[in-house]
């Protein structure tokens, strides 16, 4: 998909990096620890510094069941487990355990579940959604640091570093979009997975709050202001690129590649190649880190990065040359 019929600019969320040309690896030791974690019970603790990039965690799930199941078939989905994994499958989080309103089985799933349909098409309560053991104790922030991605060749979730990573550091994925206030993502949160987020962006108080409150709400702003500069491209561009230095603000590599391929698309309409050559090629890095160099992402956007005018709407603006991608705003 590289254009709707309303002529505004594709998007192509959760992307995220390398450096083009480096072979990243799976550390050789285990690079993290499960361990207890300040107001947030159990999480995931890196043992050692990670790059940018790195897959720190594969996991194959222990079963799947659709979104819409019931108790029951959890329970039958769990009598096909050993012992211990039954075990350890009751001592996962139970979100709803104080309300009781769910039975223990299916509430656990609610909790703990993650998507991982072969196929985007599916419908919401048809897709399936598996039991991981380990990354069922990876927490939530609302400045993630690790990406995810379920790998259908390998039936497994795979997990990156967002960022480079320091020994001891916690590695948290978002559970919901993070890009609201944090009266916003806290409502979202509730609503969702039933607590309320104790994360560095949500413990921030005053003129902090208040100003990491208005970046990510403009940053929202800016998501959608930017695919309707399709007629106006400079300030398409000028959108994109403060975009972007809000995101390096707030330290969110989850956005980055998004907005790095709308800068594209605006440089490919308007035949400016080199620029659009090297906007694609940030994309492209970008989505390494969070969904990896053979993620359906990063394919597209090295398409595009050896070919631009491969793009629909290439050209199909009067000639003018914008501008590329900046080194120092990289997220
Ligand atoms: C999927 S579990 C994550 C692992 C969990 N901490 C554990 O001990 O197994 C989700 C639960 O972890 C807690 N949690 C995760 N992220 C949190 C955060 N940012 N702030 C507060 N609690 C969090 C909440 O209780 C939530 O229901």
């Amino acid at each position: 998909m590289d254009s709707n019929a309303s002529g505004l600019l594709s998007r192509r969320t959760h992307p995220p990096p390398s450096s083009p040309g480096t072979e990243l690896e799976a550390p050789k030791v285990l690079a993290y620890y499960v361990c207890g974690v300040k107001d947030k019970g159990k999480g995931l603790v890196a043992t050692q510094p990670l790059p940018k990039g790195a897959v720190f965690l594969e996991e194959k799930p222990l079963f799947t069941q659709n979104a819409g199941c019931t108790n029951s078939n959890i329970l039958s989905a769990l009598a096909n487990c050993t012992r211990d994994e039954q075990r350890e499958y009751f001592t996962l989080c139970n979100a709803y355990k104080t309300s009781g309103k769910v039975l223990p089985a299916l509430a656990i799933f609610q909790t703990n579940s993650f998507p991982c349909d072969d196929s985007p098409q599916t419908a919401p309560s048809k897709q399936r959604r598996g039991i991981f053991l380990t990354a069922s104790r990876i927490n939530h922030s609302c400045t993630p640091n690790v990406g995810r991605i379920w790998d259908v060749e390998k039936q497994a979730m795979v997990f990156r570093a967002l960022c480079p990573m320091q020994a001891g550091e916690e590695l948290c994925i978002n559970y919901v979009d993070v890009l609201g206030t944090r009266q916003e993502r806290n409502a979202d949160l509730m609503d969702r997975v039933g607590f309320e987020c104790v994360c560095e962006a949500c413990a921030l108080q005053g003129e902090g709050l208040a100003q990491s409150d208005q970046r990510r709400g403009t940053i929202w702003r800016l998501y959608d202001e930017v695919r309707m500069c399709l007629k106006e491209p400079t300030l398409g561009m000028r959108k994109a690129k403060l975009a972007l230095r809000l995101l390096q603000e707030e330290n969110l590599a989850l956005y980055e590649a998004t907005f790095c391929f709308d800068a594209f698309q605006l440089c490919a309409l308007v035949s400016d190649f080199s620029n659009a050559k090297a906007w694609a090629r940030r994309a492209w890095e970008a989505s390494c880190a969070s969904t990896g160099p053979d993620g359906p992402a990063a394919r597209t956007f090295k398409m595009y990065w050896a070919n631009p005018r491969a793009h629909r709407l290439a050209g199909t603006m009067p000639r003018m040359v914008l501008s590329g991608p900046n080194q120092d705003d990289r997220t």
